[in-house]
């Protein structure tokens, strides 16, 4: 897989997603505010993703601060965090990235400000390399719950290109196929941005794992076919009780796994679990642009000018839908996940 995001030379180099499956272009952002607007604009996306490419984006921002006084510098590098915090509301990836690259700066405030510039840098990729460990952590204790011979069901992407690599609901997937498992993979196509259909299917063809692409609207139909027999999806937000914020359409599809008895699991490292939000009722729930839904990429209209549109990029499953919750450390019934993360994670 080509990295989705890197530091080269001094920018940050993205591959620009919104122009797959047809094209594989790179984005080399020279600041910040580049980042931000990648980010906008879901070139990267994906909440660990977006993680990773904001703190890229604070290490970026703070290379071009010309303050000679720690003071002066950090003030300038919290406004810069301000600036990338403001780019997607629900994931709390990039809350919490900004946060650690936060924390970072202000254990550095005795040191020379070049040194310091040096260091995030460094923690940025610090950053990049723990998520790649978590997905495969994730993989390798979550690759069980799909079995030999069995078909799962996945929603959006939650795979190398919504992380820094090998994914969080792909890697499940992708560790249970090196297990030499014959599994195959549903991907929901996921309107309005059609992740599943761009991104999804494009990653699981590039690794040669079977996959079939549906429409939305055909999940709940193969379901009661017995078709399938797990569902894996990704998360933005995990909140303290297990709620999960996801792509838009995941509560239906949890809902539908239900009701065929069917297990559905959510795939997420820690830093994609919000102890600091209660309920789900509490996670920010992004509204995109209306265009989204009323053409594809921008042209081709599908629905008639000026028609009224709701475009919110993220549901809530409430935790009584969610089998368990696949992290790097295991799986856990959601309501668990304060016990068992509560004491390590500083807040934010
Ligand atoms: C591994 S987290 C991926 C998560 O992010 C996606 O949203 P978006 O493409 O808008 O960033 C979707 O909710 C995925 O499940």
């Amino acid at each position: 897989m080509v990295p989705t995001v890197e530091w080269k030379d001094g920018v940050v180099r993205l591959l620009d997603q919104s122009r797959l499956p047809t094209q594989v272009e790179f984005l080399d952002c020279r600041d910040y505010r580049a980042v931000a607007q990648a980010i906008r604009e879901l070139k990267v996306r994906g909440a660990p993703a977006i993680g990773v490419t904001a703190a890229m984006g604070v290490a970026l921002g703070a290379h071009g601060v010309a303050a000679s006084d720690y003071d002066a510098f950090a003030k300038a590098v919290g406004e810069i965090c301000d600036h990338l915090a403001a780019s997607r509301p629900t994931a709390v990836n990039l809350f919490w990235a900004i946060a650690r690259m936060k924390r970072k700066m202000a254990t550095l405030k005795t040191q020379p400000i070049p040194q310091i510039k040096a260091e995030l840098v460094r923690e940025s990729q610090a950053i990049l390399d723990e998520d790649i460990a978590l997905c495969k952590a994730m993989g390798t204790e979550g690759a069980h719950v799909i079995g030999d011979g069995q078909t799962v069901l996945t929603h959006c992407n939650a795979g190398a290109l919504a992380t820094a690599g090998y994914g969080t609901a792909l890697g499940v997937i992708r560790a249970a196929w090196e297990q030499g498992k014959k599994i195959h993979v549903i991907a929901d196509e996921t309107r309005p941005v059609l992740q599943g259909a761009r991104l999804t299917a494009w990653e699981l063809m590039q690794d040669k794992i079977p996959v079939t692409l549906i429409t939305d609207n055909m999940a709940g139909s193969l379901m009661r076919q017995g078709k399938i027999q797990v569902c894996v999806v990704g998360a933005d937000r995990i909140a303290a009780n297990g709620d999960v914020a996801n792509k838009i359409g995941t509560y239906s599809v949890a809902v539908l796994a239900r009701a065929h008895g069917i297990p559905f699991y959510v795939a997420a490292p820690y830093s994609t679990i919000d102890l600091a939000t209660k309920t789900g009722a509490d996670i920010p729930i992004e509204e995109r642009n209306p265009l989204e839904v009323t053409s594809i990429h921008g042209s081709h209209p599908v629905a008639p000018e000026g028609v009224a549109v709701y475009n919110p990029a993220f549901d809530v499953t409430p935790a009584e839908f969610v089998t368990g919750i696949i992290t790097e450390r295991g799986i856990f019934k959601p309501g668990d996940l304060a016990g068992v993360f509560g004491a390590e994670r500083p807040a934010g």
